[in-house]
């Protein structure tokens, strides 16, 4: 199943530099394991904010929120999630 997720990235201003480095490298890390397993299929920044959109296909609701929440930045994310079906127009 394909999941359009949205993420809104929140990460409280007083948080200490070297600790948000470490958690960007994690975070990097963790999404490029994600990619290369082919859950996580599309991943891009929102222009112009501290967003992004990505779409994950999944087997299940359970999955994607395992998925998620195994981010080290998911504390710091408000996050929408809309389920994709097929259009009857799409020719893919
Ligand atoms: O968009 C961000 O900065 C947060 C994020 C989610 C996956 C990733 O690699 O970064």
């Amino acid at each position: 199943m394909l999941y359009c997720v949205m993420m809104d990235v929140n990460v409280p201003a007083d948080i200490d530099p070297a600790e948000l480095a470490k958690l960007r490298e994690a975070e990097k890390n963790r999404a490029i394991e994600m990619q290369k397993s082919g859950k996580f299929v599309h991943l891009w920044r929102v222009a112009g904010r501290p967003a992004n959109i990505s779409i994950f296909d999944c087997e299940s609701n359970d999955e994607l929120h395992d998925l998620l929440s195994s981010l080290p930045m998911f504390p710091y994310f408000s996050i929408k999630v809309v389920p994709l079906a097929k259009h009857p127009s799409s020719i893919k």
